[in-house]
């Protein structure tokens, strides 16, 4: 018999979760205190009932948790009516104080598992998501101490049907990690626009914040309430990541200040070369990718020439982006690929056609 999956919140995550899980035949039950997401998810035939009530989930043999920190926190000890053998996860950005409730509250705690896909957006709530949001990402899972192992097995492969890339790892790794790649990158890109926004003449930053800016600060429209719980919840790893932070930006000030320009460069190197080796030889926290970027002439119509040509090809974009579009100017274009061989076979076709590619 098929699993039975139910999802508490349907905002981004779990909306996305919900309609990966549909996409493959799984009956999915979906809770939400918002009725909207509820009425539209049944609409779409993503979840298979049309109210919502925890009850739902009695029957079900894993339940995720994708609701805010604090409210999972309290939602936690109120899913003690499922069956015992309900494999029970979260996904919420911090692990720490979620597996100690999870194990001090739950009656069956060795079934929680906690998880936390490593992929998202700025933006919240059922319309926001999709059933793609997990293809090709990390997605961290945290048993406890005495969480059986076929328990984790099945939640892995579940996953991986979705096509996350599950990580199986601990709350100290994982709380100090995510502090450094997701908690500081928010509080910077924050306190950058916060900066801006004291500015006596930010009306005219406004206007001319330019890519870098852009690029560095996306994640600042994030929810301030979802973020606040966030940084709270993990703020001793984000009080350390922090003090790096600011023990760089004073190492280079002290360097400006001395006036060196190679010592600025070596600097600057350091922090180039990481950055580089985001994407590359499996490094980093998304896929190695086989980049190139081509040029495209501002014209109705050029993306879907593009990416048909490679279509036609049977060349798979894994990735796209649009790294500058200027009115009348063109634009560039940056595609990425899952293998090197896809991106040298794209690079022949295009560079044929005239887009001037350049390997990345
Ligand atoms: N946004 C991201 O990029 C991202 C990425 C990875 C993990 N997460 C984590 O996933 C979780 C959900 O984040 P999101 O971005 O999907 O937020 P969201 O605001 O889009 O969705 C949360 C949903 O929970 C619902 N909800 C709130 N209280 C509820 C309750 N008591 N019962 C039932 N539903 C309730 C809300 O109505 C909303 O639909 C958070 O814990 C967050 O840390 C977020
Ligand atoms: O891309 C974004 O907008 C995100 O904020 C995604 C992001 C991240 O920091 O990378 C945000 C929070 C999550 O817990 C995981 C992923």
């Amino acid at each position: 018999m098929e699993m039975k999956i139910g999802i508490v919140g349907l905002g981004l995550i779990g909306g996305s979760l919900a309609r990966a899980f549909s996409y493959l035949g799984y009956q999915v039950y979906g809770i939400d205190t918002n009725s909207q997401y509820v009425e539209l998810a049944y609409r779409e035939k993503v979840i298979v009932n049309n109210h919502s009530d925890l009850n739902l989930l009695t029957s079900c043999d894993v339940v995720f948790l994708a609701t805010p920190p604090e409210t999972t926190l309290q939602l936690i000890p109120a899913l003690n009516f499922l069956k015992p053998e309900t494999i029970i996860t979260d996904t919420v950005s911090i692990k720490g104080e979620i597996m100690q409730t999870a194990r001090e509250k739950l009656n069956n705690a060795k079934n929680f598992i906690g998880g936390h896909p490593l992929t998202g957006m700025e933006r919240g709530g059922y319309q926001a998501g999709h059933r793609f949001l997990f293809e090709n990402s990390y997605y961290f899972l945290i048993p406890g101490p005495d969480a059986p192992e076929d328990t984790v097995t099945k939640l892995k492969g579940l996953l991986e049907k979705i096509g996350a890339l599950v990580i199986v790892s601990d709350v100290t790794t994982h709380d100090r990690i995510t502090a450094q790649l997701s908690h500081l990158p928010h509080a910077i890109a924050y306190s950058l626009c916060r900066m801006c926004q004291k500015e006596e003449d930010n009306e005219l930053l406004l206007k001319l914040a330019a890519g870098g800016f852009r690029d560095l600060t996306r994640i600042a429209a994030s929810s301030p309430e979802l973020w606040s719980e966030i940084l709270l919840y993990n703020r001793e790893e984000v009080a350390k990541s922090i003090d790096l932070f600011i023990g760089e930006l004073l190492t280079l000030k002290n360097l400006l200040m001395a006036g060196n320009k190679n010592e600025i460069s070596a600097f600057l190197k350091e922090g180039q070369e990481f950055r580089t080796n985001l994407n590359q030889n499996g490094k980093g926290y998304l896929l190695p990718l086989y980049d190139l970027t081509a040029n495209i002439p501002d014209r109705p119509g050029m993306l879907a020439k593009v990416t048909g040509l490679l279509a036609r090809f049977n060349i798979n974009i894994k990735d796209i982006e649009i790294l500058k579009a200027r009115e009348g100017d063109g634009g560039v274009l940056k595609l990425s690929f899952a293998t090197f061989e896809e991106r040298q076979k794209a690079f022949s076709l295009l560079e044929k056609e005239g887009y001037r590619p350049v390997l990345r």
